[in-house]
């Protein structure tokens, strides 16, 4: 079975373009000038007067007829008397007689005149009827969203009332029988509606009218009922979920039985399950669930569609190149949307791809743009330069870059630094940290990579990988490890030698709590394939400690924030070194002072003390590293 068409983005608009046919929300309404801002033009505009409407003067000075002037230089000053000059201030009339002007400063005053040093050119200092604007010129055209400077403008050019396109309706109707709005606690199985205020949110920002509905069941009668009315009210309806083709997706039946389907199944991902139809002339979208599915289509489907109706250009985000910093694959398919984060170390923007679920609204929220990757293209190798569309203009110089093991510790010294100078994480384990700084990747990782051979932490690996690197190692925090178990202990687990025959949720390959359990694993002498879910890997110490807060596993190692966060009991195992790992450049940066400030507040100790299972003793020490820091 052919599940939906997977027709290409601009194939699928042009094809609901053209079912629209001249189709614009096009009425056009008559406003006053000054209520206009950000309206958009619905008639090309010409200046009614020139700016400025009379010659005027553009300095405080005298008015001259250049021709007397002309004789004057240094050795050579003239006089001219009261009969031949007239003071004028900025902005005055320069009466008929003059064509000149001189600054004030460029005189000395006399009993009987004023005296000049250098010859006035014709015209000089004044700035002649319509310099600015002429009457009659051409001052905006159609499909202008109005800007603060073209309202001056307007007014300036003798403009009272101008036509607007009258500000389109979007219908914004959320459906599912498990949604429930916002200032309802959901139970399990129900989702609060958000994608309605994400929807409504963009509408606003494109100058629309959005207009949301009560929320419709799975209902084929019902949501017939409610797209019938909101197509009549509205210029343009969005249906929101139910979009894809299961037991209760209803969306694409009601759009054929009530006008036509254009297209279902979009190239692009996330957003596949798109329908694009057509009632009654207007566009109707359904608009899949996911609420990043449903971010991209709107940003990229539904907001073209709206400009083009509004009799305007679609907008398009800046871009901006920078360096991959992991392989990213794509299927031939679809377009592809990769959240990414981004970072500037030495000058270069740096880019790492975020997760992929349709569903992770935090890649959006904590994401700083789009990579874009085409469906001609299978994917980008590390290393390679690639364009990020950027979601906003950002000073990137205050952002520092962290990739390594992440610590809840790191999270709150973020809340320290902000709001001037934030930091861009991405969590790869310890390894993966000594790593990004090896290739100048990032300002600092967090590490804490046990050495089974020493028992030591973290300075056997930087000797091994960093070799000749110039990078300071810093101590943030010493930190139990523990066995996070659920709460009572009722698997009645003591220590490690327990967990053989009990399930684990484990860390990737490369964190350093991993690495610990390994070590620990082999000095009580348990096999790893004695344990179930060994294999299963978590990136995170809260998304361990989530699975054994669902039961799904009877153990996990992790921090005992992370035990506390979930309401867990904990067993301590070993209290371990967390540091950072600096570039020498940002080391010797200002911006590492302001780190380092951080470090010294009670405050900030008192408050990632009190997640528990920290030592702050040594926050801010700085280890030694012969070979790594000679020059520091
Ligand atoms: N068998 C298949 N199932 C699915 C496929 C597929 O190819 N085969 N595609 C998946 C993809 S991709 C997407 S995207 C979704 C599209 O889902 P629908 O548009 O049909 O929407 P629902 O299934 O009703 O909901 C999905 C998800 O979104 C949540 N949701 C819905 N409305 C809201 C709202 N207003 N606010 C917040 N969240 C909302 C909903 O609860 C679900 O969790 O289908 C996949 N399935
Ligand atoms: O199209 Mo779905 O939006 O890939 O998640």
């Amino acid at each position: 079975m052919i599940y939906l068409s997977n027709t290409s983005i601009d194939m699928a608009l042009k094809n609901l373009k053209d079912s629209l046919d001249n189709y614009r929300f096009g009425a056009k309404e008559t406003i006053a000038v000054d209520t206009a801002l950000g309206r958009v033009l619905a008639e090309n505009v010409f200046a009614n007067r020139s700016v400025p409407h009379y010659h005027s003067s553009a300095m405080d000075g005298y008015q001259v007829r250049a021709e007397d002037t002309v004789d004057a230089n240094v050795d050579n000053p003239v006089s001219l008397s009261w009969s031949k000059v007239k003071y004028v201030d900025t902005g005055d009339p320069i009466l008929p007689e003059y064509d000149s002007v001189i600054k004030i400063e460029d005189i000395h005053k006399k009993e009987e005149g004023i005296e000049i040093l250098s010859a006035a050119t014709k015209w000089q200092h004044i700035r002649p009827i319509g310099e600015d604007v002429t009457a009659h010129d051409l001052l905006l055209t159609i499909g202008r969203k109005l800007k603060p400077m073209d309202i001056a403008a307007l007014i300036a050019s003798g403009i009272r009332h101008i036509d607007v396109f009258k500000i389109p309706k979007v219908a914004i109707l959320p459906t599912g029988d498990e949604i429930v709005p916002y200032d309802k606690e959901p139970q399990v199985g129900e989702i609060v509606d958000s994608n309605s205020h994400l929807f409504y949110g963009m509408v606003k920002e494109w100058g629309g009218e959005p207009e949301v509905y009560p929320i419709t069941p799975d209902n084929f009668d019902k949501i017939k009922e409610v797209v019938s009315k909101a197509v009549a009210n509205s210029d343009m309806v969005l249906i929101n979920a139910g979009s894809s083709a299961g037991s209760e997706d209803f969306t694409s039946q009601v759009v054929e039985n009530l006008g036509e389907v254009i297209h279902h199944g979009i190239a692009v991902r996330p957003g596949k399950p798109t329908i694009l139809g057509n009632i009654g002339g207007k566009p109707v979208i359904g608009v899949p669930g996911y609420p990043v599915s449903g971010y991209v289509v709107m940003d990229v489907i539904v907001k073209d569609v709206f400009y083009h109706l509004n009799g305007q250009v679609t907008p398009s985000r800046k871009k901006i190149e920078a360096k991959l910093t992991k392989p990213v694959v794509s299927d031939l398919k679809y377009q592809e949307y990769v959240r990414v984060k981004v970072g500037k170390i030495n000058g270069q923007f740096i880019v790492s791809p975020m997760s992929r679920g349709s569903a992770l609204m935090s890649t959006v929220v904590q994401g700083d743009g789009f990579l874009v990757i085409p469906q001609s293209s299978e994917g980008y190798k590390a290393g390679e330069t690639v364009q990020v569309e950027v979601f906003e203009e950002k000073n990137y110089d205050n952002t520092l870059v962290s990739i390594g093991s992440h610590d809840m510790a790191l999270d709150i010294l973020a809340t320290y630094l902000a709001p001037q100078l934030g930091i861009s994480s991405a969590h790869v384990g310890s390894l993966g940290g000594i790593m990004a700084l090896k290739k100048g990747e990032a300002h600092f990782a967090g590490i804490h990579l046990l050495d089974p051979q020493s028992g030591t932490y973290n300075i056997p690996y930087i000797k091994k990988y960093l070799k000749g690197t110039k990078i300071v190692l810093m101590n943030l925090v010493k930190r139990t490890q523990g066995l996070m178990v659920q709460k009572g202990n009722p698997k009645n687990i003591k220590a490690i030698g327990d967990l053989p025959g009990l399930s684990l949720a484990n860390r990737q390959k490369g964190a350093g709590t991993r690495v610990l359990l390994d070590y620990l694993l082999e000095q009580a002498g348990v096999s790893p394939a004695s344990i179930q879910g060994y294999n299963k890997e978590y990136f995170t110490h809260l998304a361990v400690a989530a699975e054994v807060k669902s039961k799904r596993a009877d153990a996990g190692v992790g921090i005992y924030a992370a035990a506390k966060a979930m309401d867990l009991d904990f067993i301590p195992l070993y209290e371990e070194n967390y540091d950072l790992l600096l570039s020498e450049e940002f080391y010797l940066s200002p911006k590492f002072k302001e780190l380092q400030n951080v470090l010294t507040k009670t405050d900030f100790k008192t408050e990632v003390e009190a997640l528990g299972g920290y030592n702050l003793e040594e926050c801010g020490n700085i280890i030694s590293l012969e070979e790594n820091n000679s020059k520091i």
